[in-house]
């Protein structure tokens, strides 16, 4: 492999990532600059030059260091409550916009009650009007055996159950107790895996609840695991009234990864209190690779009166990238899609960091 004066400050903060130690200015400012191509570089050139367990160490280097994967769920949970209902070629328009930015996982539908959700009442349609081989993958919330049937009926390759570390929370939302509601997980896993779809796990009010107050880390760990041995693959933890902090949210991962290995968590803020990213940022400290957010900030939770849309996908992005990691996500591209969406709604463009990319893209100076 040829080192040059471009590539050595590039390996040194890939080094310094893998000692856990902070990046130099030097490193994260070439790391912002030519990631992506350096990533390519590197990996090609192991492969040209037969290195064989330099690359497996690059891949696995990026698995699990380099990447931050980014669930979409403006369609689901950034439009469910919406009051006026979202035409279905609009939200269809907004999935494949999302599709095009390179994200890697959108949450496209949610098979729930129309009657508790009326919003989400043409996800069958959604899901049958999406190309289920795309690269991307489109992920569906489902909470009982009815859900999981329409979803399965529609194409679906993967869903998501959603359940609650607060016994209030898990009655106002689906209707029952927590125990009830792994009775009821437990089959549709099971049915979903004979089906060969994959699942993935929300719990919602890792930190408080909107009825309960605040949650203890304990229960939260303990209904993960449960979660987690039912067969997801990942478990989203969910804030979902955005109330917690960096240390909160910190703490938390240390407490839910003694019982959950960091690899197979999420993290799911809402921003009601504006500490999002900071929570982010806190969570990629601890290990977290996997980060859901919402393309301009949309949403908010039908049962937990108050709480405000989801951190911003740009916002996240902006971050993912200024910290040297790769999402695949054209910036560029999300800033439209989130300023278009958020005129469609005839809501203010409610990201960031998209406000001041878009400032740059209107005055072609970006
Ligand atoms: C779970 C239920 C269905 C229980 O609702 P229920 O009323 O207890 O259910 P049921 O089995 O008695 O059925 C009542 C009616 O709903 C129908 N039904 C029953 N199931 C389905 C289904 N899957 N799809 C379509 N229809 C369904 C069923 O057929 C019946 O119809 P009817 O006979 O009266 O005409 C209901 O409580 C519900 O739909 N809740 C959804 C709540 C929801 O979507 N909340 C928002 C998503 S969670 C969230 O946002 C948090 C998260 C994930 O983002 C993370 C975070 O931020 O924390």
């Amino acid at each position: 492999m040829n080192f040059s004066l471009k590539t050595i400050p590039k390996l040194g903060a890939i080094a310094a990532r893998l000692s856990a130690r902070p990046l130099s200015t030097a490193a994260q400012v070439s790391l912002q600059f030519h990631s992506r191509h350096l990533v390519l570089m590197i990996f090609l050139d192991a492969l040209y030059n037969k290195h064989i367990q330099f690359g497996f160490c690059f891949f696995f280097f990026l698995q699990n260091n380099g990447f931050i994967k980014i669930v979409e769920v403006g369609p689901r949970d950034g439009l469910q409550n919406e009051s006026k209902i979202v035409s279905f070629e609009t939200k269809l328009e907004l999935i494949n916009l999302l599709t095009n930015c390179g994200l890697p996982v959108i949450e496209a539908a949610s098979f729930v009650s129309p009657k508790w959700v009326p919003q989400m009442a043409d996800s069958s349609n959604i899901i049958k009007s999406l190309n289920q081989s795309h690269p991307t993958k489109y992920t569906s919330l489902v909470p009982n055996q009815r859900g999981l049937e329409m979803a399965h009926k529609a194409g679906a390759k993967e869903i998501a159950i959603f359940g609650a570390a607060s016994e209030t929370f898990s009655r106002k939302n689906i209707n029952c107790s927590i125990d009830e509601s792994f009775e009821k997980f437990e089959m549709v896993v099971k049915q979903a895996k004979d089906f060969g779809m994959s699942v993935r796990g929300y719990v919602s009010c890792v930190v408080a609840c909107p009825y309960e107050g605040k949650i203890s880390s304990d229960v939260v760990a303990d209904i993960s695991a449960r979660m987690f041995d039912l067969g997801c693959y990942e478990i989203s933890l969910g804030d979902t009234i955005g109330v917690a902090t960096p240390e909160e949210s910190r703490n938390l991962i240390r407490k839910v990864s003694t019982h959950i290995p960091v690899e197979n968590l999420a993290v799911h803020f809402h921003d009601t209190y504006g500490q999002a990213i900071a929570n982010i940022y806190a969570s990629i400290q601890e290990g977290i690779r996997t980060v859901d957010s919402s393309v301009a900030g949309l949403g908010g939770c039908p049962y937990a009166v108050g709480a405000s849309g989801n951190v911003a996908t740009e916002d996240v992005v902006y971050l993912a990238h200024g910290l040297g990691f790769l999402t695949g996500v054209n910036l560029e591209k999300l800033v439209r899609t989130g300023s278009w969406i958020s005129e469609e709604l005839g809501r203010p463009y409610g990201s960031k960091a998209g406000q001041a990319v878009l400032a740059k893209i209107t005055s072609n100076d970006y």
